[in-house]
């Protein structure tokens, strides 16, 4: 269902704040675009350092792995992986002004992540059709840029209303849930 369509009776999205704004989200000290859990440090969790856009459209960061995502020893739990890549290429749009959230994201995980040495993501936009954003991206170890984890995924463009949009929908789920709990109580008594 697209956004202008949203045609149930929940109290209107605009009603509520819809969060920072995405031409000029919180930034770390690096300029990396802070998410809500990251917002009170100032500083991306994952391990983000800096990002940039080329002139090509391509965007680039640079990263560590922190002590804490370890998954096997010395090496990132694949989650970090998986997480950083989502991060990352979500963040190619963010860059040039666009909100979006993911739809779909595959990971090849190709060689282990070593925790807390630099490593660098480089993404870009393949194609968009409609409101569906194509993004690639692979990580890659430094100096020596051996690639270590490859990305690839379906970005949806959404305005500021998408989250809440969401939290009318959350509510709606709630009192669902409440009106059937009470339906069970009745029909137990
Ligand atoms: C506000 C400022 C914030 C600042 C931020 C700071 C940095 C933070 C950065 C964080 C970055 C981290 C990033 C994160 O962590 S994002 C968090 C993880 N992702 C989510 O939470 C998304 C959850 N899913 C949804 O909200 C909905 O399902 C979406 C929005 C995806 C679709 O919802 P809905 O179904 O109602 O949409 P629609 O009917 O209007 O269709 C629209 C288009 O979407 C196409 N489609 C739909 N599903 C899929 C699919 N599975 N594969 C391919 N395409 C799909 C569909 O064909 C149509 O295409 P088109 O006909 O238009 O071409």
């Amino acid at each position: 269902m697209s956004q202008d369509s949203h045609k149930c009776h929940c109290k209107s999205p605009t009603d509520r704040s819809a969060g920072p704004d995405v031409r000029d989200p919180p930034r770390s000290d690096g300029g990396v675009a802070l998410c809500g859990a990251c917002r009170d440090k100032k500083t991306c969790r994952l391990g983000l350092i800096s990002e940039r856009l080329d002139e090509t459209g391509t965007a680039w960061f640079e990263l560590r792995c922190p002590k804490d995502h370890e998954g096997g020893p010395n090496v990132a739990h694949g989650g970090w992986t998986a997480s950083v890549l989502d991060e990352c290429l979500g963040h190619v749009p963010l860059l040039q002004g666009v909100l979006s959230v993911t739809a779909e994201l595959a990971v090849s995980f190709i060689k282990p992540v070593p925790i807390e040495r630099p490593v660098e993501v480089r993404a870009r936009i393949e194609r968009r059709e409609g409101s569906r954003i194509y993004i690639s991206g692979e990580m890659v170890l430094l100096p020596g840029r051996a690639v270590l984890a490859r990305g690839k995924g379906t970005w949806i463009a959404r305005d500021r209303t998408h989250f809440a949009h969401f939290e009318n929908w959350l509510a709606e789920q709630d009192s669902m849930s409440g009106a059937n709990q009470v339906a069970l109580t009745k029909a137990r008594a």
